[in-house]
Order: C-alpha cells, then structure tokens, then sequence
C-alpha cells in the first residue's frame, strides 16, 4: 500500500490505534513512510475500545508523538459503538480544531448534516 500511495501521490494519514506499543509503532510507521516517500497529511489516533482521557494522553502522548514523527496529529477518534451513526461520526470529525480535512472526511460531514436534517424534517412530519 505505501508504494501505492507514494506512486500515486496520494495524501496520506496513518491511523494509529489507541493502545500500549503505540509510540513507537507510530515512530517506525512514520519513517517506513518517508522512507517510501509517502506525502503524509498527519496521524489520526483512533481508539479501539472506550478510553478516557487520561488513557489516551498515557497511551498515545501528542506533544511527544508530533516531536518523534515531525507530523501533525489530527484527531483522536473515539471508539463508537454503531459505526453507521452518521450524525455521531460526523459530529467527531466536526470537533477537530482548524484541521484541513481530506476529501472523504468532509464528505462524511456533508452526509451527516444531511442526515440530521432529514430527521428533524421527519419528527416534524410526525408531530403535525
Ligand atoms: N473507533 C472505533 N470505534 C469502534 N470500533 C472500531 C473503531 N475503529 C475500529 N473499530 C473496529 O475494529 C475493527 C478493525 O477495524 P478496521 O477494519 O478499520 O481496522 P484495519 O486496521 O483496517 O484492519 P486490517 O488492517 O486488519 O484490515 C473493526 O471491526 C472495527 O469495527
Ligand atoms: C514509550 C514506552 N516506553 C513504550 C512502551 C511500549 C511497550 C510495548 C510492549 C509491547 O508492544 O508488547 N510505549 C510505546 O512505545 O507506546
């Protein structure tokens, strides 16, 4: 996949499961990248299972993963039960600070606000 992604130069985010060996999987994840001369856009953190906040800053430390890799960490993606919950996914991606999202993930924003529309047309519908 990584040749595939740096023939095609394809912008890259590595996802980084939240979970103990996650730093320095995510240090030679992001070197075996440049190596192949991957364009990454950054790491998103993503988590496997529920996880507090404290778990996640012991686990996967930001400030230390961006020092390590020189790569921006994007988001943390908490763990979700009903994946096809598109107004929660949409409201995770929603909350990223300042990030320029990749296509994809603002076409799941676009779908989510469209589907939280459609639901509240619809309990209006029903309430009248
Ligand atoms: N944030 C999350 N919340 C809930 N479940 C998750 C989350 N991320 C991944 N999972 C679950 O973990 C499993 C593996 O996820 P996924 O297929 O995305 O991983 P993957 O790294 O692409 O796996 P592989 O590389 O083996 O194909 C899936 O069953 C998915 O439902
Ligand atoms: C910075 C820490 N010394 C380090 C400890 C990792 C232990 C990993 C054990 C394992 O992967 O089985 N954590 C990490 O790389 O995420």
């Amino acid at each position: 996949m990584a040749d595939l992604a740096a023939q095609w130069r394809l912008k890259t985010l590595l996802v980084v499961p939240v979970k103990l060996g996650s730093i320095s999987q995510t240090v030679a994840n992001i070197a075996l990248a440049e190596q192949k001369k991957v364009n990454l856009g950054g790491i998103i953190l993503n988590c496997l299972e529920p996880r507090t906040e404290t778990e996640i800053e012991q686990l996967t430390p930001i400030d230390l993963i961006q020092s390590l890799t020189n790569c921006p960490v994007l988001g943390v993606f908490p763990f979700i039960e009903d994946r096809r919950d598109l107004d929660k996914l949409a409201s995770v991606v929603a909350s990223w600070p300042e990030i320029k999202l990749p296509a994809h993930l603002n076409c799941l924003l676009r779908r989510g606000k469209r589907h939280k529309a459609q639901g509240k047309a619809d309990s209006q519908h029903l309430s009248i």
